[in-house]
């Protein structure tokens, strides 16, 4: 690991600290190939140490706890949202209950626990360094009635000191920057400032 990346784990019990560490260093090998395979899509064949920083400078994680609810109808499990991050790397257990917005905007389709597997969202600070290629992804938790449920995130973010843009290289190619330059904390306090509204954080970075 780059000795300038961060993992956090503020509010992590004691007792599951190291597995919850070592846990987000061996992710960092998926992390690293996904990201290599996003990059080739946007003809970056190389991620230099300025974009590795950028792309998961610091990453996070949180342990999702949904007790039971018995009238699920009546409650938001987490309201729809976009997650901050570049990638988001989610460990569900068999329960189910996540649900992403599908493209065509009116659609919200389940996404089924499969042992064994990771759920890969694209976040925000992606769909800005990637100037709108890659898109980050609307979703929502439902609650569920009669079993309690865990999931396990792994945000993967830029460092908070970190201006965040559309990458130099496609704008020399003549595309047209839709996003403007953001500090990444500025752009998670905003996110935090309110409560979840779909994809609305975004425009916060919008030109
Ligand atoms: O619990 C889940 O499946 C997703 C949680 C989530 O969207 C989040 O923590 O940002
Ligand atoms: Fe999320």
């Amino acid at each position: 690991m780059s000795p300038k990346r961060k993992l956090l784990h503020y509010g992590i019990p004691f007792a599951s600290r190291e597995p919850v560490l070592d846990y987000m260093k061996k992710s960092e090998v998926v992390i690293k190939q996904l990201l290599k395979v996003l990059m080739n899509g946007l003809n970056l064949h190389e991620i230099d140490e300025t974009k590795e920083l950028l792309l998961m400078g610091s990453m996070r994680t949180n342990l999702n706890y949904y007790p039971k609810c018995p009238n699920p109808e009546l409650t938001v499990g987490v309201g729809r949202h976009s997650d901050a991050s570049t990638l988001t790397i989610l460990l569900q257990d068999e329960i189910g209950g996540l649900f992403v917005r599908g493209n065509d905007g009116d659609n919200w389709i389940h996404v089924p626990p499969i042992k064994g597997s990771l759920v890969i969202n694209v976040g925000d600070a992606l769909q800005i360094i990637s100037n709108g290629k890659y898109r980050s992804v609307k979703h929502r938790v439902v609650a569920n009635g009669s079993k309690n449920r865990i999931s396990i995130p792994i945000f993967v973010n830029p460092r908070p000191i970190d201006m965040i843009g559309p990458f130099p290289e496609l704008i020399e190619n003549g595309e047209k920057p839709i996003y403007k330059q953001v500090l990444y904390s500025d752009y998670v306090k905003h996110f935090f400032c309110k409560a979840h509204d779909g994809k609305e954080t975004v425009v916060f970075a919008e030109l």
